[in-house]
This record gives structure tokens, C-alpha cells and sequence, in this order.
């Protein structure tokens, strides 16, 4: 699996450092809040079992699962909700969690689900940001890392569903795609 890596771009040292500063960040902000983290998956699975191990805070914790690349490199364009939260999101302080912003679609689908359903405050925090990849405009408070505008893959990133397992985040081999 590691062979079909070009380079790695973050490293596991790389993503722990990242992920203890945002973890102080996060201990920092949310001090007597008693937030409701909402884990995106599947992506932000390891992020967020990280992140969340940094949170020196009381909090709750869920998960939602969307889709919209079904295993490609190109957004659908349409977000498919999988499975919905079990905790109700009203008047609560919700901040999300994901792998990656790039169309920013999935996000803003996220947003304005919890807006609707009348969220007291929703705050978003993704280990990458690739703002080359934006095609609307969404607000993300918190971020690790900004990707250059290619396709990445490891630490929760999928492609085909491979390679969520990697410790790290890197670009795949071209050679990977045309198979
Ligand atoms: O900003 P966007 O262009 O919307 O892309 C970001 C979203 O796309 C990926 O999810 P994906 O649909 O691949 O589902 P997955 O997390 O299960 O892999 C990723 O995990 C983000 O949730
Ligand atoms: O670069 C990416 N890699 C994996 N999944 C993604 N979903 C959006 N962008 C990406
Ligand atoms: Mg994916």
C-alpha cells in the first residue's frame, strides 16, 4: 500500500504536532461550553479520535455519515446523508470535525442542516483545508493543515475506500488513478 505513495505530505510527527495545537486551541474556546462534536464520516474517523483526546473539555460526541465522492476524485456534486445523528443538535454548540474541505459542499450541506434544526453555534474544525478546490463559499474556524490542489489520500482520506489506514496524509501515484 505505502508504494503506491508518491510523497507523503504530512507525516505522522507532522499531524501530531497539528493536532495537539488545535486540541489546546479547541480546550482553549470551548472551556464551559460542553460542545457537541460531530465527527464526519467516514474521513474524519482518525482525526477525530485524536482530536478529541486533546479536548481538555466536557463534551458530547456523535457522528454523521454523507457522501458525495463515492470513492472517486471529483465531488458529485450531490450530498447522500447515510446515517443522521442520534443526539438532537437544538441550542447546542456543535462543532464539526473533518478530514478535508475542498468544494466546500459536504460543509455547507452540514451547515445549514444544523442551522435548520436550530443549533445555538457552529464552529468547524478540518485537519486540511484546499482552498484552490472551492467552489462555494464556506466559513472553517479551525484547520490543520492547507493542501496543495491535488488529491490526497491516508489518515482517514479514502480513495476507492483504500488507504484510510495510512498514519499519514500524501499524494497518491498517477499510475494508481489509470489503473
Ligand atoms: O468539500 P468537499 O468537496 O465536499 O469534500 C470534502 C468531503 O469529501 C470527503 O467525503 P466523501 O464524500 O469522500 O466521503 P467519505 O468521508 O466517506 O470518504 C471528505 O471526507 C469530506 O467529507
Ligand atoms: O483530496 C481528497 N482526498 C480524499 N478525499 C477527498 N474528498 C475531498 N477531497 C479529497
Ligand atoms: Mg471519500
Amino acid at each position: 500500500m505505502n508504494n503506491d505513495i508518491e510523497r507523503v505530505l504530512y507525516s505522522e510527527e507532522d499531524i501530531r504536532a497539528v493536532v495537539t495545537k488545535l486540541g489546546k486551541q479547541l480546550t482553549n474556546d470551548y472551556q464551559g461550553k460542553k460542545p457537541l462534536v460531530i465527527s464526519v464520516l467516514k474521513g474524519a474517523c482518525l482525526f477525530t479520535v485524536d482530536i478529541i483526546k486533546r479536548m481538555d473539555v466536557y463534551l458530547d460526541l456523535d457522528f454523521i455519515n454523507i457522501s458525495s465522492y463515492h470513492g472517486g476524485t471529483e465531488s458529485s456534486g450531490k450530498i447522500d446523508l447515510l446515517s443522521d445523528l442520534k443526539e438532537d443538535v437544538a441550542d447546542r454548540d456543535v462543532l464539526i470535525i473533518e478530514d478535508i474541505i475542498d468544494t466546500g459542499r459536504s460543509l455547507e450541506y452540514l451547515v445549514n442542516l444544523f442551522k435548520k434544526r436550530d443549533a445555538h453555534d457552529v464552529k468547524v474544525c478540518s485537519l486540511l483545508d484546499k482552498p484552490e478546490g472551492r467552489v462555494v463559499d464556506v466559513n472553517v474556524d479551525y484547520v490543520g493543515f492547507h493542501v496543495p490542489n491535488e488529491f490526497v489520500v491516508g489518515y482517514g482520506l479514502d480513495y476507492e475506500e483504500l488507504y484510510r489506514n495510512l498514519p499519514y496524509v500524501g499524494v497518491l501515484k498517477p499510475t494508481v488513478y489509470e489503473k
